[in-house]
């Protein structure tokens, strides 16, 4: 078999001319629609036109115009089927053999920030999926190209055979009916934002990969990072890397971890990540000063960890990082002194994450978790404390000072793996409990690591203490304040250790686990 009529219908041009162009070299006839086939006539490509294959116009401004028996019969028919051939013989019907086709722009259409409703549904394809459905379908006979990245290939197999192989054609219709899923899913999620079902029935997600990863979480496991269609330009998928070996499967997953965290903040602020956990979180006047505190808060913990920050990183602190062993600084941008001094430690991963938004005015989104045979599906956590909204609950309200840092803690231990309890002076976090089976576990490892910066210290849980015995704890350790969710039935009891020790203690009235 050799491929000798092809069918060209794109929205994307680009690479088309010259492919078709060899095609037509290689004795492929081409027929094609409205504006595909105006380009190609105007570059000099022989091309007949749709409506001469179907004698039918292109009507309803394109709505119509290769949904047509003519263009089906021509793909679908299989080549060896006896009847088939005879209905195509008695029909005057001829076969295509070749199928490339783009579809409208409906991802970049719904993109746009001033999309109406109406462009968005003009833009959904129904004459190209048709197409591709069909040509892939009938791969045995017939080729399909949806990526221009195809065309050197096909180009290639038809100069060498007069046809794609077969292996060849079963992976282009493989590939199409990827891309014809993701298409829908997109159209699919749109509408369900749209008639307000943003958790239906049947959830239907398409992600693009962004690249392979050597391997996952451990050497053994495969692994690659991919990326929503239209995520955020503040989220990691758009990270570009300015210097560095590649990312990996831990480092993603980590620089996420700090990047949440960093925008929680309006001032500037850095954070480290160990394992998905913060290990130092510093909040100054500079990102400089911000380091610095980040760096105290567990100068053992740091060494290999993710920092994020959310100002650009001048040379400064540039020469405080270049100290010691980190695996990714991640910011808004560096300073052309600050690159020079970094880009000299070949380990440094090094991500430019343009402007971040903060948790105020952050959207909800959805977030999926991966369970054995399904998933499960719930909001982002965007929730921010509002501070008049925090109740007093002990005889000390707390002072301007530690308030300032009670709404610091609170920021950080929201992003903790529960249970978890965050001690900070001073804009800086001095003990982290994270993940701990209980929370009187949690509070010890944070007011061990903390020692005797515990003093005149505050303290976050991120939900409420089951009984008063981490208030008492925490009393000994010197701590003076502390904020929390509030609603245990023995809220009384830790209520009573407080006053007892002159603790100032604050509800917010919603948690924050983090499993
Ligand atoms: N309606 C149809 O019969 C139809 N046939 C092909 N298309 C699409 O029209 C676009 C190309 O249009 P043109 O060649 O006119 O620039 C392609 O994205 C193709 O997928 C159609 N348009 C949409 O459904």
């Amino acid at each position: 078999m050799s491929i000798k009529r092809a069918l060209v219908s794109v929205s994307d041009k680009q690479g088309i001319v010259d492919f078709c162009r060899e095609l037509s070299a290689l004795g492929v006839e081409i027929i094609s629609t409205g504006g595909t086939s105006t380009l190609l006539a105007k570059e000099g490509v022989p091309v007949i036109g749709i409506s001469d294959v179907t004698g039918f116009p292109e009507i309803m401004d394109g709505r119509v115009k290769t949904l047509h028996p003519a263009v089906h019969s021509g793909l679908l028919a299989v080549r060896d089927n006896e009847e088939h051939t005879r209905q195509m013989t008695e029909l005057g019907l001829d076969y295509i053999d070749l199928v490339v086709v783009n579809l409208y722009p409906f991802a970049e259409t719904i993109a746009k920030p001033d999309v109406s409703y109406e462009e968005a549904i003009e833009n959904i394809d129904i004459g190209g999926p048709t197409m591709l459905r069909s040509a892939s379908k009938n791969h045995a006979f017939v080729s399909v190209v949806v990526d221009a990245a195809d065309y050197a290939t096909v180009l290639e197999e038809v100069r060498a055979g007069g046809d794609t192989t077969l292996a060849t054609r079963k992976r282009l219709a493989a590939k199409v009916f990827r891309h014809t899923a993701a298409y829908d899913a997109l159209i699919a999620d749109y509408l369900a934002n749209v008639t307000g079902e943003p958790l239906p029935e049947r959830y239907t997600v398409t992600y693009e990969k962004i690249q392979d990863l050597r391997y996952g979480e451990n050497p053994h496991q495969k692994a690659a990072f991919y990326r929503k269609p239209l995520a955020a330009q503040d989220t990691l998928t758009a990270a570009e890397q300015l210097h560095g070996k590649e990312l990996s499967y831990n480092n993603i997953n980590d620089a996420n971890a700090a990047l949440q965290i960093v925008k929680e903040f309006e001032e500037p602020a850095v954070v480290a990540v160990k394992h998905m956990n913060p290990c130092g979180v510093g909040v100054g006047a500079s990102v400089y000063e911000a380091y610095q505190k980040a760096y105290n808060a567990d100068p053992t913990s740091i060494f290999g960890g993710i920092v994020a920050a959310n100002r650009i990183i001048d040379e400064d602190t540039a020469n405080m990082l270049k100290d010691i062993f980190l695996e990714i600084v991640l910011a808004p941008g560096f300073t052309e002194e600050a690159l020079e001094i970094l880009m000299k430690k070949k380990n440094i991963r090094l991500l430019k994450l343009g402007n971040l938004s903060t948790a105020a005015s952050r959207k909800t989104s959805f977030v999926v978790t991966s369970i054995e045979g399904g998933m499960v599906v719930q909001e982002s956590d965007v929730h921010s404390v509002n501070p008049e909204e925090l109740q007093v609950v002990t005889d000390r309200k707390p002072t301007e000072e530690e308030l300032k840092q009670l709404l610091f803690s609170w920021k950080v231990v929201k992003h903790v793996k529960s249970n978890a309890i965050v001690l900070a002076a001073d804009n800086m976090t001095v003990g982290v409990g994270a993940g701990q089976m209980n929370r009187v576990g949690a509070a010890k490892i944070a007011i061990e690591q903390a020692g005797e910066k515990s003093k005149g210290s505050v303290l976050a849980s991120d939900a409420f203490f089951p009984m008063g015995d981490t208030l008492e704890m925490a009393a000994k350790a010197g701590i003076t304040a502390v904020i929390q969710p509030g609603g245990s039935i023995k809220d009384e009891e830790s209520i009573k250790v407080a006053n007892e020790y002159g603790i100032a203690m604050v509800f917010t009235g919603v948690r924050h686990f983090k499993h």
